[in-house]
Order: C-alpha cells, then sequence, then structure tokens
C-alpha cells in the first residue's frame, strides 16, 4: 500500500478483523487509492451467448459494433489457438498469452468447454467459479507473489466453498498436466476450497456499461485487488469506488484500475469503509446479503437505527419510496436538523436521509453513489461524479452541509 502509506493506516477493527483507518483528516473528493487487478477473470458462461455486448477478454473493454458477424470490421483479434478468446489489440493478446491466457489457461478451458464436461449444464455461478480457479492456479505459475497476496486475504471455507470445491476440483485437477502447469502449491481440494472463499469474499466485479433502460446491470468481469480488499462494509460509506473500464485510452493497460475516493471529508483516525453493494438496499436485503455473501451481521449505525423498525417502515428499493416516506415538509425537516447537528448526520435518527438526497444518483436504474471530482490546489470541487452512471452535476449542498436553494427544483 505503499501510494497511501501517509492517508490510510491497516488496524484490527472490532469484530471486523482487518480494517483502513485515515491517517489525516481527509476531504470529499480525495483519492486515497488506486488499486489494480492481481487476477481478473470473465463473469461469462464458458461458451458465451450472444449479447448486446462484447468484451476483450484480457482488458474486459466493451468492443462494437456489438454482434459477432462485425468483428471483421473492427480490430478484433482472437487467440490463435481457440475462438473463444478476443482481444481489443496486439498489445492485449500479446500480454495476454503470456499470463492471462496461457497455453495452458487456453488448454484448460477448451477441455472445460467440451460437449461432454458436466460444467456446461451448470448454473453460470458454478461456471464463473470454475473460469475463476483456472485463473487462480494459472497465477501461481505465471506469478506467485500474486498467488500468496490471494492467499492472503480474508475467507475461510464454509460449507457453500468446500461443497464448490468438492464438485470442481476433480475437474480442474483433471486439466492439469505436468509439462503444461506445474504449481508450486499442491493443487488439492483444500486448497480449491479455501481459494473459492477469497474470492467469494474479495472480488471486486467491473459493471456492464451502464443503460437507463436496464434494471439488472450485470457484471462483465470479477477482479483482486490487493489493497482494496481490506477495506470494511458500512451501510452508509464514506469512500466509494471509481473504474473507468472503457473510458481510458484503447491500450492504457491502466484500465481496469480503480480508484477509491472520499464521498465526504472525515476527521484522522476514522475508519474507511465501501458499500459493497448499492446504498438503496432494505435492512433485510442489506443483512441477508451480508451474511450470505460476507459472513457477517452488519452493526453499522444505519442498520442499528433501521433494526428497529417495523417492516413497513422499511426504506424500499429505490429512493422513491424513501421520498414516499416522508412528505416533503418532513423530509425539509430532518434535513435541517441534520445540517444543524452534523454534516453527515451521523447523530440522527435518520441518518440515510441526508446521505440519500445529497449522495445517491437520482438517475433511473442507476443507484449510484455521488462524490466530488477531486479538490484541484486543495479546493474542494462542487461537481458530484456518479460511480455507477458517470453524470456529472452541481452537488446540491454547500461546503456547510445545508441545501443550496439554488439547485433545487420547483
Ligand atoms: C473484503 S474483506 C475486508 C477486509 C477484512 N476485514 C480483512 O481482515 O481482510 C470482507 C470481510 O471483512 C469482514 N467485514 C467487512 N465489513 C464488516 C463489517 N461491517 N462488520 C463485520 N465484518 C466485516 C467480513 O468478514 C467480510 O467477509
Amino acid at each position: 500500500m505503499a501510494a497511501t502509506s501517509s492517508l490510510l493506516r491497516m488496524e484490527e477493527i472490532e469484530g471486523k478483523g482487518r480494517g483502513l483507518v485515515s491517517l489525516q483528516p481527509l476531504r470529499a473528493g480525495q483519492i486515497i487509492l488506486r488499486d489494480s487487478p492481481v487476477l481478473l477473470y470473465s463473469a461469462f458462461p464458458l461458451i458465451k451467448q450472444n449479447s448486446s455486448y462484447y468484451y476483450c477478454d484480457h482488458c474486459f473493454r466493451t468492443m462494437t459494433p456489438l454482434s459477432p458477424q462485425s468483428y471483421s470490421s473492427i480490430s478484433v483479434l482472437s487467440c490463435t489457438s481457440c475462438a473463444h478468446n478476443l482481444f481489443c489489440s496486439q498489445k492485449c493478446l500479446s500480454t495476454a498469452l503470456k499470463a492471462s491466457h496461457s497455453s495452458w489457461v487456453c488448454q484448460a478451458l477448451a477441455r472445460l468447454r467440451d460437449s461432454g464436461s458436466i460444467l456446461l449444464g451448470q448454473p453460470l455461478e458454478c461456471q464463473v467459479q470454475a473460469r475463476f480457479l483456472i485463473a487462480a492456479y494459472n497465477l501461481a505459475f505465471v506469478s506467485p507473489p500474486d498467488f500468496q497476496i490471494l492467499l492472503s486475504l480474508q475467507g475461510s471455507p464454509d460449507a457453500a466453498s468446500a461443497a464448490a470445491a468438492q464438485f470442481l476440483h476433480p475437474l480442474i485437477s483433471s486439466v492439469f498436466s505436468p509439462t503444461q502447469i506445474n504449481p508450486p502449491n499442491e493443487c488439492s481440494v483444500e486448497l480449491t476450497a479455501a481459494l473459492l472463499a477469497k474470492d467469494k469474499l474479495n472480488a471486486f466485479g467491473l459493471m456492464q456499461p451502464f443503460s437507463e433502460d436496464d434494471a439488472q446491470r450485470l457484471v462483465r468481469a470479477y477482479g483482486i485487488y490487493p489493497n482494496a480488499s481490506f477495506f470494511n462494509h458500512d451501510c452508509l460509506p464514506n469512500a466509494c469506488r471509481f473504474d473507468y473500464v472503457d473510458t481510458s485510452a484503447s491500450d492504457d493497460e491502466h484500465n481496469t484500475d480503480f480508484i477509491i475516493r472520499m464521498i465526504h471529508d472525515v476527521p484522522q483516525g476514522r475508519e474507511i469503509c465501501l458499500s459493497y453493494f448499492p446504498v438503496n438496499e432494505n435492512y433485510s436485503s442489506r443483512q441477508r446479503r451480508l451474511l450470505e455473501d460476507y459472513g457477517f451481521n452488519c452493526n453499522c449505525d444505519r442498520c442499528n437505527i433501521e433494526a428497529s423498525w417495523s417492516e413497513n417502515d422499511e426504506v424500499g428499493d429505490n429512493a422513491e419510496d424513501e421520498e414516499e416516506m416522508m412528505d416533503e415538509d418532513q423530509s425539509e425537516d430532518m434535513m435541517a436538523s441534520d445540517t444543524n447537528t452534523n454534516p453527515q448526520g451521523e447523530n440522527n435518527d435518520f441518518p440515510h436521509s441526508y446521505f440519500f438526497l445529497r449522495y445517491m444518483c437520482d438517475r433511473k436504474n442507476c443507484w449510484g453513489t455521488l462524490a466530488p471530482l477531486p479538490p484541484k490546489d486543495g479546493i474542494p470541487s462542487n461537481v458530484m461524479e456518479c460511480n455507477v452512471c458517470g453524470n456529472l452535476k452541481k452537488d446540491g449542498f454547500d461546503a456547510d452541509g445545508e441545501r443550496d436553494k439554488s439547485t433545487m427544483e420547483d
């Protein structure tokens, strides 16, 4: 974590394991981490179905036009041995052939795709786990230090990863061959289960491009980001992640890097947390996801308040429900009390009303989080960027956290 060592320190946080804490006051919009993946793998089935999106199998940039018939009209290159992996440039192809799409990976995936393979009849989740295991065991071969980083992340096998390993391990180990790969760690069902557990708790999803017409945006790829993996979850996060997979220059090898930016100011010594999913989800859905996917019961301030609400009181999965719950005067009153007491609303019964109004994107089907653009020459920006749709808009609140009437709609 060299790049951030003056900003963040890793600490043991009671009940959460390791976490990251601010070493100095951090400003809204400040970039506190840039991270590159040690491992990336596709979120698609082993045999890709027709899709409206095609991605480079190395950098995961969207490739258009969006149909296989039109490949010849754009610079799409395919692996020299298989027609299944496509690349957006010669640079991506040659880099992939040396690492993520080594000849062993190519042959292993081909064998898993064989028509006789029982994997093809399995649900998408299982096929994607197989992709992850191939990528992880390949990492052990092509970059042993990165494989050790993966092993050092949080996660021990639970019943689900142990069961998945029992099923997948024989398939994965059947595609090993001493001449093709010689993993430094002995490949075992226990190691396979441990890898699946690390992946489950730590993988970040790179999402498909945003569209207002698509309420169910899918993941295009998953990545293991070794430094960002130490951020714990909070249902009212103080930082959020921005990626720019499709917007960087076409041969930019860092297009799968992401940054973590502060949503609002925090003092020194504060734990910096992300939300592991969009903040609009209601209490029961958040608790279920956090338990099933990450193995913990969330005890954050927002959950502690919402735990005492009856089901009828629960904020729905969108901001309209939130606004429907409060008539306009009530909403204004709460904002006034939030802003009078604490711009982050931390001591208020409805800390999230302030958060939703200021920091949640209101574009249809977005549910992204807004953070200011990075400060320039120490001057904070009043332009907010959405980390999902990329929309830029003027902050509707002033520096003291008071609502800026000039930006309010009638
Ligand atoms: C991506 S890791 C975060 C770093 C992790 N704490 C560590 O020690 O490496 C995710 C895991 O951290 C723990 N965690 C994250 N947020 C938490 C929270 N709010 N409360 C309790 N545990 C949490 C859970 O075990 C979760 O599965």
